[in-house]
């Protein structure tokens, strides 16, 4: 006489075998008392590949550890006992959040929190408050257009040809980051954080946009120009590093930026040089550019 257990362990296969129009509550579905296991499964292939075959679903689950693993439980359960509902469709997608999901929102979350922590400069009553004139102060040492009207300023007084092609290409570089940054931000379209006061100097429409920070690309790419381009002592090429790192750490205190902005916009910054080094502007390779320069 064959015992209770394996009278009860034989309906799934036998429900399976015999019926290919059976629903997700279905004993051959996983839908048994308690197999939570089962649906997780079953949501894994039904928001994964949503024009399964339902014959091949079943196929497939038969072949998996978590459908033997989860015909257990179905062994206690009495015949009379109901299969539970199947979840809505929204609720089995929650079970199974992407680990880049979660990734991604946890460190958005951190994100969030580190540059609230951070931001004690945001304003006049922060607990640094007090430092949030110097603070601006370094804000307009790494502004677009200091930078760029002093390249112009210098390059007008230039009179060697070597340091005309080092600005020329200074100028080239601090375009192509505005050019970028502005683009990034407009696609991006990234809120700056709420304890922002907007009182900054002079910007542009998408400033209202945090990512990437404008500041901490062109603290980047301006060092790394700097200490590639100019013959600078021991001292003060450690200070051009200082100048970019503060800058960029300035932007958080000061509640402009998430942290995450400044690091994108130190990488982004790091990688634009490479493309300035690159296409390096030369009156070889822009011969015209040159001689309309030497003209003015
Ligand atoms: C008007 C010009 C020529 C440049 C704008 C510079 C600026 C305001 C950038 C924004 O920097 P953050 O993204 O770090 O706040």
């Amino acid at each position: 006489m064959p015992s209770p257990r394996r009278n009860v362990d034989a309906r799934p296969l036998a429900a399976s075998a015999s019926s290919s129009s059976s629903g997700p509550g279905s004993p051959a579905h996983g839908g048994g008392g308690g197999g939570g296991g089962r649906f997780e499964f079953q949501s894994l292939l039904s928001s994964r590949a949503p024009g399964l075959d339902p014959t091949c679903t079943r196929l497939r689950a038969s072949e998996s550890p978590v459908h033997r693993r989860g015909s257990f439980p179905l062994a206690g359960a009495g015949p009379s006992q109901a299969p539970p509902a199947p979840l809505p469709e929204e609720d089995r997608m929650d079970l199974n959040p992407s680990f880049l999901g979660i990734a991604l929102r946890s460190l958005l979350a951190i994100d969030l929190w580190l540059s609230k922590k951070l931001g004690v400069c945001a304003g006049e009553s922060s607990s640094w408050g007090s430092m949030r004139p110097l603070m601006k102060l370094l804000e307009i040492s790494g502004h677009g257009i200091p930078w760029l009207l002093g390249t112009l300023y210098c390059l007008s007084r230039s009179d060697s040809w070597a340091g005309r092609e080092v600005l020329m290409n200074l100028l080239f570089a601090l375009l192509l980051d505005l050019l970028l940054v502005a683009l990034i931000k407009g696609l991006v379209r990234r809120r700056r954080p709420a304890h922002n006061q907007m009182d900054m100097f002079v910007t542009l429409s998408v400033d209202k946009y945090s990512f990437p920070s404008g500041h901490a690309t062109r603290a980047a790419l301006v060092s790394r120009f700097i200490l590639n381009h100019l013959v600078l002592a021991i001292p003060l090429r450690v200070l051009v590093v200082l100048w970019a790192f503060i800058l960029g750490l300035s932007r958080v205190m000061l509640g402009r930026h998430n942290v995450t902005d400044v690091a994108f916009g130190f990488f982004l910054g790091y990688t634009q040089y490479s493309i300035v080094d690159y296409c390096w502007l030369s009156p070889h390779n822009a011969p015209v550019l040159f001689l309309l320069w030497s003209q003015q």
